[in-house]
């Protein structure tokens, strides 16, 4: 749109009163955005009547350097450097009244190593701006520059997988149900039966913190009392996600250090507590090598609807630049929302070492994670043992399955629930491992399964006409492109 740079430049500039953003020098069309410069993907609804590239250049204004009328003090700063500069603005495909708006941002405006500084800019106060009706952060991309001044994940998939000892499948979880209610002791009953049954994991659900039925203290010690009995009685190391999650940092610590004290593997933190809490926990787990996992609690009231808030894939970035080592990232088949190509950008971002922009999974940059660790993405939310092949197919092998309903509501009991899971997991990496096509005989496959296993005979009758058929909310803009036939 308009190739034409605006800017009024010389004295006129400062001359008293109130100029377009496009003039005070944020639209610049011609801008070439430099290696080190952040860029941010807005998608701008602007109002009826207000100019596309008005709106986006007040964005671009807004969240670096400008308020609402040109000020004096500009001249006393290197305001040609410091200003974004909004370089581009398409039209969204087949939706009318919305842009595209891409917008640079020098590396200087940026403090090293803070999600709040940099959500404090770029979500800070445009999102209520009243010439648009909409806005939304649709991607980011994070210049190398940038990358290297954060810790990113304090373990990582890689080491992940060597301190719980477990290769070439994805790892098994279930959250604890009921969500809220239960004593301690019967909690880690729970915990117990899920470990001992076949899982990795067991974990507290989002909002299960210190409550009345349940010390926090109390869960501690029952979850870990469990989780070494099933490891004595398997084998097999097995971890719980403590959720240390608390009113202030102060007890976020002194339960992390109970948890470690107790020799978890593994605490949780829920997105709640927000991003300056969460890089201080990913410190603390570095500090003591602890895997941190991530709930993306309360997201959905941001990421959801496509054309206000922030796209999960940019909280997605964050959290991996922050340093945790699992996040919850969606399962397209279970209960939540979760398109399928959409949630394929999400686990590319979590789990690649460079992300090459793909516009039909809503990855609009390439991004060179610079040997960040990668992001154990988690699948979580109304799965269960007859979705395997489609789990496989879709989320690949570097992920928690998460089955929590999927094995507590087993109808011959939590450890049925559990090894039912691990069957037809094995089974179905079994057959991809031999070659097979997984994801279309796949009923079959967990059929024969079956045939000697009557936790997922059980587990497959139960819960073969659950599936969760709902249009999506938050699909990507650009349709796959044919590719060229020679
Ligand atoms: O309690 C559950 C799942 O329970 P169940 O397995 O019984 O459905 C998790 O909080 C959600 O999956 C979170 O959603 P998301 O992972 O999308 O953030
Ligand atoms: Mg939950």
């Amino acid at each position: 749109m308009n190739q034409h740079s605006m800017t009024v430049r010389g004295k006129d500039r400062y001359k008293s009163g109130v100029m377009e953003y496009k003039k005070m020098g944020y639209w610049e069309p011609d801008y070439e955005p430099k290696d080190t410069d952040i860029i941010a993907l807005f998608r701008v609804t602007p109002q009826d009547g207000v100019d596309p590239i008005e709106a986006s250049a007040a964005v671009a204004g807004e969240s670096s350097t400008a308020t609402w009328t040109v000020v004096w003090t500009d001249r006393l700063t290197a305001a040609e450097k410091y200003r974004a500069k909004c370089y581009r603005v398409d039209p969204v495909p087949n939706a009318p009244g919305q842009y595209f708006a891409y917008i640079a941002y020098d590396l200087d405006l940026f403090e090293n190593g803070s999600i709040a500084n940099l959500s404090a800019s770029i979500i800070g106060n445009v999102f209520g701006f009243k010439p648009l009706k909409a806005l939304r952060l649709e991607d980011m991309r994070l210049p190398v520059a940038y990358v290297k001044t954060f810790q990113g994940p304090a373990t990582g998939i890689v080491v992940e997988r060597e301190r719980m000892d477990k290769f070439g499948r994805p790892l098994l979880g279930a959250t604890i149900k009921p969500k809220l209610g239960l004593s301690g002791r019967n909690y880690g009953r729970v915990v117990y039966e899920a470990l001992k049954g076949g899982l990795d994991f067991t974990k507290d659900d989002e909002n299960i913190n210190s409550q009345p039925f349940m010390h926090w203290r109390e869960r501690f010690l029952y979850c870990m009392e469990a989780v070494n009995k099933a490891q004595a009685a398997s084998g097999e190391i097995k971890g719980t996600y403590l959720n240390v999650t608390a009113g202030t940092m102060e007890d976020m610590y002194e339960r992390a250090e109970f948890a470690k004290e107790l020799g978890s593997v593994v605490i949780m933190i829920d997105l709640v507590i927000g991003y300056t809490a969460i890089q201080s926990m990913a410190k603390w787990a570095r500090r003591n090598d602890t895997i941190l996992h991530l709930h993306r609690a309360g997201h959905s009231t941001y990421t959801r609807q496509r054309n206000h808030g922030v796209s999960f894939r940019v909280i997605a970035k964050w959290m991996r630049l922050a340093g945790v080592d699992h996040i919850h990232a969606g399962t397209v088949v279970g209960k939540l929302e979760g398109d399928p190509a959409t949630t394929r950008g999400y686990y590319d971002i979590c789990r690649e070492d460079y992300n090459p922009a793909k516009l039909e999974h809503g990855v609009f940059f390439d991004q060179n994670w610079a040997s960040l660790n990668k992001l154990m993405p988690v699948a979580s939310g109304g799965i269960h043992a007859g979705q395997m092949h489609q789990l496989l197919d879709h989320l690949g092998e570097d992920v928690v399955l998460q089955f929590g309903g999927g094995t507590i509501g087993h109808p011959m009991g939590i450890q049925a629930g559990a090894t039912a899971n691990r069957v037809a997991l094995e089974a179905m990496i079994l057959a991809r491992n031999e070659g097979r096509d997984y994801l279309h005989e796949g009923p079959e496959i967990l059929a024969r399964a079956a045939a000697t296993c009557t936790p997922l005979k059980a587990a497959l009758e139960v819960w073969k006409d659950v599936t969760f058929n709902y249009e999506s909310t938050d699909m990507p803009d650009y349709a796959p492109t044919a590719s060229v036939s020679m």
